[in-house]
């Protein structure tokens, strides 16, 4: 697509993801139009600021819950292009408070296609779904069988395991509220394709990260306190479950695909967006503090009784192939993957040893969801068949982060 002169709405154009892409489409001569809340133009404001597009964007005031106000967003932007992003995104939050998600994400986005709907606006419209609608992805009989064991329903059940890498054609078992509202979101735009014919894309996006990443995400939050050790800022690393595997990729690579699904994605259908990855959280940690400059030997649980696991060079990589996806991986992601390795509570903590003297990462119980995904590894190739790409690697991910905190004033 040319997007000289092309009109987009982006709702929540003030948020992380939302100030990219602004940024990037008004470099390529679009008229960027942000739908934004009243309450967040004082309190997003650095994400336009860091990217001097604070005066180049065209702010339109208003809330997902008033549909007037989307209506007359409609009328003053006139969008060839919308994109929906605007939500609350923190699984996290989601847990706390399950109705004000509903209303931000379920409600928001049935507002936004109404609004769209009745003002026969002509635009395609790509939303920001999310990769948590997979949920409890099975990755192998051990896992599966555990689940059943706690009682966890699983439905529907597995046709196959492991049910890795996740594609389009997963099954859908959110476990959390946020995860639910995506559900709706995703399912709301293929139906308003389906029932009115509306040109909706989903994108299914896999966490994705960069610097001025929210500080409730626990890539901020590690890169964040690893800055404050380098600095002497804190003696330690407060962290909860960090067996949880993810597939990180850098903002500016789902951003392209956001353009890309804008251009080529087919009306109705929904696409991935991840790397094809996979680490675990406590290798984002340890591959973290090695950029920053300590070398990592050994790591030991805190609690220190018989029942201490000790892993020797931790960070060691190898990119052997895991669910039938070659990638870079640590040795402890090795572990985790394979079921060998799992962190509890009653761990307490890690102790790093480290080129220069033992490092602490303690857990804090505050911090575990009473449910969470274990692992989740994206297969892309549906999005790479129509022209996205994956660019950064894992470490430019971390480095990005890095270098932001690095900054005294981004430090929290
Ligand atoms: C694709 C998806 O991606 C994101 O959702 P998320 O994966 O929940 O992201 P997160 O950074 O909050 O957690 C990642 C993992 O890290 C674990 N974890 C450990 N310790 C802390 C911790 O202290 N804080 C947090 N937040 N997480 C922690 C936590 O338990 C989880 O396993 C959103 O963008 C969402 O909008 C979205 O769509």
């Amino acid at each position: 697509m040319n997007w000289n002169e092309k009109n987009i709405l982006i709702t929540g154009a003030n948020g992380f993801v939302g100030s990219y892409l602004a940024k990037e489409l008004l470099e390529k001569g679009s008229d960027v139009y942000g739908f934004i809340r009243p309450e967040d133009m004082v309190a997003m404001e650095k994400n336009l600021i860091d990217k001097g597009i604070k005066d180049k964007l065209k702010m339109l005031e208003g809330d997902l819950g008033d549909i007037s106000s989307l209506a007359s967003a409609l009328d003053q932007s006139q969008p060839d292009v919308i994109f929906h992003l605007a939500a609350q995104s923190s699984v996290e939050f989601s847990f706390k408070r399950p109705l004000d998600t509903q209303d931000i994400n379920t409600i928001g986005t049935a507002n936004l296609l109404e609004a769209v709907r009745i003002k026969d606006v002509d635009a395609k419209i790509v939303f920001a779904g999310s990769s948590e609608v997979y949920g409890m992805v099975i990755s192998s009989e051990e896992q599966y069988q555990r689940a059943l064991d706690s009682g966890k329903t699983i439905f529907p059940e597995p046709e196959k395991i492991p049910e890795l890498p996740i594609s389009e054609s997963n099954p859908l078992r959110p476990m959390s509220p946020y995860a639910v509202s995506k559900v709706s979101g995703d399912f709301l735009m293929q139906n308003y394709h389906h029932s009115y014919g509306l040109d909706t894309v989903v994108s299914r996006a896999f966490n994705h990260e960069g610097a001025g990443r929210g500080m409730m995400f626990v890539t901020s939050i590690i890169t964040n306190q690893i800055m404050k050790l380098k600095h002497q800022e804190t003696d330690r690393i407060t962290i909860g479950n960090l067996n949880a595997c993810r597939d990180w990729s850098h903002v500016t690579d789902i951003i392209q695909g956001y353009q890309v699904l804008a251009s080529k994605g087919r009306g109705g259908e929904v696409y991935n967006q991840g790397s094809m990855r996979t680490n675990s959280v406590l290798s984002y940690i340890l591959l973290g503090l090695e950029r920053a400059g300590w070398d990592i030997n050994r790591i030991e649980t805190l609690k220190g009784d018989e029942q201490t696991k000790t892993i020797n060079n931790p960070t060691e990589i190898d990119d052997d192939p895991i669910f039938g996806v070659k990638f870079d991986k640590t040795r402890v992601d090795q572990m985790i993957l394979e079921n060998q390795l799992e962190y509890t509570i009653q761990d307490k903590g890690i102790r790093v040893t480290t080129d220069q003297g033992p490092l602490t990462i303690e857990f804090n119980p505050d911090r575990f969801r009473p449910s969470e995904i274990p692992l989740l590894l994206c297969d892309n190739q549906k999005i790479q068949k129509i022209g996205a790409r994956i660019e950064y690697s894992l470490s430019d991910v971390i480095q990005d982060q890095l270098d932001y905190f690095n900054q005294k004033e981004n430090r929290v």
